[in-house]
């Protein structure tokens, strides 16, 4: 049996990721940014320049975006971006964005291969079952019934759902209280060095998997007790 196999055999709990590691949500991202930069008559943004930047919650994302465009719309006039301009954009950029993730969630995304058997063993295996998201949860639980993934869970938390977000532990630590399960006992599988942070502090074991978003860095780097290159290869 392999490793990371024999790391899920002794837990009672799995909490897992969304972003990155069940769904492949790059194409909603860009569809709501580039609607929301539209909006605010700012020029668009590309994937390749997105990615790096999910995985630590909308604010971040937002905050991340305005900088970068508004850097490119400065230079072009050869001004400094000023101090205030993210902050005074920030309240309109969030309304037109949540506006428009919530019109297109879902239909710019797909489930990775392998999601569902691997949610399927785990939950006949009877394990506990979480879904840890830093997305707010008013984005993560249509999303995740819109690709028929919700049912596996027992619980769904947002980046919104606790006082602070993945790499801080607590939301680990709340995701294990509500599931019963002890964080030692208790399996992250994640896609990033958010994800693995958050479990480390927390004292979860966790998982990576190899194909997702881990902030533009080789995932290998990251310490795990294993990665995948699919769920379903992680059998209890
Ligand atoms: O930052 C996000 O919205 C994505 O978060 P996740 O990888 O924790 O699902
Ligand atoms: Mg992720």
């Amino acid at each position: 049996m392999t490793d990371v196999n024999k790391t899920l055999q002794r837990c009672e709990a799995v909490i897992v990721d969304l972003d990155g590691t069940m769904v492949d949500t790059m194409g909603d991202f860009a569809e709501a940014l580039n609607r929301m930069l539209a909006d605010l008559q700012l020029p668009a943004i590309d994937v390749q320049t997105i990615e790096p930047m999910v995985g630590k919650g909308s604010e971040h994302l937002l905050r991340a975006v305005l900088t970068h465009v508004l850097a490119q719309v400065h230079q072009a006039s050869g001004q400094p971006v000023p101090a205030t301009e993210i902050d005074n954009r920030y309240a309109q950029a969030w309304e037109r964005y949540q506006h428009h993730y919530l019109a297109i969630n879902g239909r710019f995304s797909r489930v990775y291969d392998g999601v569902e058997k691997g949610l399927a063993q785990w939950r006949a295996k009877g394990l506990k079952m979480a879904c840890l998201t830093n997305k707010p949860l008013s984005f993560a639980e249509p999303l995740l019934r819109a690709k028929g993934l919700r049912d596996y869970f027992d619980h769904v938390f947002g980046g919104d759902s606790f006082e602070r977000k993945k790499p801080d532990p607590l939301p680990l630590l709340k995701t294990c209280e509500a599931l019963g399960s002890k964080p030692a006992l208790t399996l992250m599988v994640g896609d990033s060095s958010n994800d693995a942070e958050a479990a480390h502090n927390a004292g979860c074991p966790v998982v990576l998997v190899s194909y997702g978003y881990n902030h533009g860095q080789p995932i290998r780097q990251v310490a795990a007790a294993g990665y995948v290159d699919a769920l379903s290869e992680l059998q209890a």
